[in-house]
């Protein structure tokens, strides 16, 4: 479902997501004292957390109720469909098939997949501005492969094989910027041994991914902000699994390959069609706002229709 920027709902829903990343970001005092939502339970955004979730779960009823109403099993649409679907067998309640489960789904899906990917664009576009030398070679990039002028194309994922350049750009932005830096919360289920110390069991673990993409000893200049560092001497792509921007382990992103995909597809289209650079009269900077996701400080780009 899209909704235009200018109505109402979009910017409600936007708004919604921000107070989220901010009201559940470390620098609450909840993150640290959870149990002073007992003394003070309207304080410390707590009212405005527990309203936006309602107003999100009405959002998703609304369009679960929409979806039963036009429902045809035969050919399902999308998660919800299908998610109906399996509520209709006889042990769906005990698998967790429930309405409540879906829209508490839902809900978990927007507000993990939206901020995320479009504050990794928003870091990208800004780290073209800062380093015009790797936008240019990323244009280079993508009108070899996607033709110039009237044999241009628009880009696809499968493109990316392609565009090794580009990809690195892209694995470099996301090392750079790292914008879940704290993971998610997790629980030791156990006692468990890690490097000298034991992790109690019932223990909150946050990782920190960005000290991972920021360590000296591996990346030398981490602080640099340098594409090449993903390029094998043969010109290709080189993963490496020191960027861990979706976390590790049985619980990394569930929307990782989506979020690559969207990733790659915006940039793309973005950087084919348009020239960034930075507007006259600001100093740009990495420098970030704390929230449960790293979001770049506010700034301003000009934007250059490309031939
Ligand atoms: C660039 C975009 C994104 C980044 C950087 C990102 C990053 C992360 C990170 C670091 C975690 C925590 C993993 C851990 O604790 O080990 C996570 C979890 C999660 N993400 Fe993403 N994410 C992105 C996009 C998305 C999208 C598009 C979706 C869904 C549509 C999504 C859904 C989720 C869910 C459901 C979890 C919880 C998984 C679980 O606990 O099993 N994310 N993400």
């Amino acid at each position: 479902k899209r909704l235009d920027r200018s109505e109402p709902e979009a910017k409600q829903r936007v708004k919604e997501v921000n107070d989220f990343v901010t009201i559940t970001g470390p620098s609450n005092p909840l993150s640290m004292f959870p149990f002073l939502r007992f003394i003070s339970p309207n304080s410390f955004g707590l009212k405005e957390l527990k309203n936006n979730r309602d107003n999100s779960l009405a959002m998703f009823q609304e369009l679960m109720k929409e979806h039963r109403q036009t429902l045809d099993r035969a050919a399902p649409r999308d998660f919800i469909d299908r998610f109906l679907i399996e509520m209709e067998s006889p042990d769906a309640a005990a698998r967790s098939f429930t309405d409540e489960n879906l829209s508490i789904v839902c809900m978990d899906l927007f507000l993990a997949g939206m901020e995320t990917t479009s504050t990794s664009l928003t870091w990208a576009l800004l780290l073209m501005v800062m380093h015009p030398d790797v936008q240019t070679r990323v244009q280079q990039e993508i009108d070899a492969v996607l033709g110039v002028g009237a044999d241009r194309r628009l880009p696809s994922y499968t493109d990316r094989a392609n565009m090794p350049y580009t990809e690195a750009t892209l694995q470099e932005v996301s090392r750079r910027a790292t914008v879940v830096p704290r993971a998610v919360g997790h629980s030791a289920l156990q006692d468990a041994p890690l490097g000298g110390y034991t992790v109690a069991k019932g223990s909150l673990v946050l990782m920190h991914l960005d000290v991972v993409h920021m360590d000296p000893a591996y990346w030398g200049d981490p602080d640099t902000f340098r594409p090449e560092r993903f390029i094998n001497a043969d010109g290709t792509f080189r993963r490496d699994e020191h960027v861990i921007p979706f976390g590790i382990g049985r619980r990394f992103c569930l929307g990782e390959s989506l979020a690559r995909m969207e990733m790659f597809v915006l940039f793309t289209c973005l950087l084919q069609r348009f020239r960034f650079s930075a507007a006259p009269g600001q100093t740009l900077s990495l420098e970030s706002r704390v929230a449960a996701v790293r979001q770049p400080n506010e700034f301003f780009v000009n934007i250059q229709l490309r031939g």
